[in-house]
């Protein structure tokens, strides 16, 4: 396999090639991932759920996702690797480019922004200095206080417009990747389309350029509610490595996610 560029992701959304990603937050999965073909790992602030066990992605911190990007980095030294930046670590370009810094130099390829118009002078100042970004759209869990709750975005005409604008102003800022969360399947086509960057659902339908999934939904060792658009493929593989390799192989195949995984 070739070790993974933006280059590379942006070729393989112009030749149909399903991009797949997976959270990773230790050495050890991070390596079996990378091993089974997984495309892109992600130190994902859903670590404030699934390993510290708040209720919402607000309180980790950047020194927590450093933490963890090291140890990916260290079980995955050839993997593309992406990093949350973490609740309000990004609220002006200045605290980014502060905490963005400690992200890059624990490993990171990439750091991933929640939200729309207010991060354009945010993502021009980053990648004007060297750092990639991924956006993130739609249902962006820092925002569950706004949201009253983790709902579906975009459902009415005026909010699917609004995101389908703003997903072009983020590319146009520079984004190189652009991750959208539940929305429905219909608006993720047009957004797929519209842009020239890979866009990777989670929750968004099988029409993104590539999928996304928190890797103990995958694994079905979340503990609480687990989200409708994942799918516990360690019931029906028993096995962790047949679990990512059939998670890799349904993405790439456009078999995952199915109608039952994703909003119509
Ligand atoms: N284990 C886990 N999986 C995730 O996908 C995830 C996290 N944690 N933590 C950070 C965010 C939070 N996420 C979530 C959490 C819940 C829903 C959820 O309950 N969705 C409803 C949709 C409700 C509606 O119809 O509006 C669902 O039925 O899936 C969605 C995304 C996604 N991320
Ligand atoms: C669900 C993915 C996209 C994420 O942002 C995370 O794991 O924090
Ligand atoms: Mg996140």
């Amino acid at each position: 396999m070739p070790k993974i560029t933006t280059a590379v992701l942006q070729k393989m959304k112009q030749q149909g090639d399903k991009i797949t990603m997976l959270t990773a937050y230790d050495a050890s999965f991070a390596k079996l991932f990378a091993e089974q073909g997984v495309d892109v790992l992600l130190i994902g602030d859903s670590l404030g759920m699934v390993l510290q066990g708040h209720s919402d992605t607000l309180p980790v911190t950047t020194a927590d996702i450093a933490y963890h990007t090291r140890a990916v980095r260290a079980g995955a030294p050839d993997a593309f690797v992406i990093a949350d930046m973490p609740f309000m670590s990004y609220a002006t370009p200045e605290q980014a480019m502060q905490n963005a810094t400690p992200l890059m130099q624990a490993g990171a390829n990439m750091v991933k922004l929640e939200g729309g118009d207010f991060l354009l002078p945010t993502i021009k100042a980053l990648t004007e200095r060297g750092v990639p970004v991924c956006g993130h759209l739609g249902l962006t869990p820092q925002s569950v206080h706004l949201f009253g709750g983790f709902k579906v975005q975009g459902k009415t005409a005026e909010k699917a417009d609004a995101m389908v604008r703003q997903a072009l102003a983020l590319q146009e800022a520079g984004a190189q990747l652009l991750v959208m969360e539940c929305i429905p399947q219909p608006l993720a086509e047009r957004i797929t389309q519209a842009l020239t960057i890979p866009v990777i659902g989670i929750g968004a339908g099988n029409v993104t350029d590539g999928q996304v999934l928190v890797m103990h939904d995958l694994l079905g060792i979340s503990s609480g509610y687990i989200p409708k658009f994942s799918k516990n493929y360690l019931a029906q593989t028993g096995d962790i490595r047949s679990a990512i390799t059939t998670y890799v192989s349904e993405v790439k195949a456009g078999i995952f996610p199915a109608k039952e995984h994703s909003f119509q």
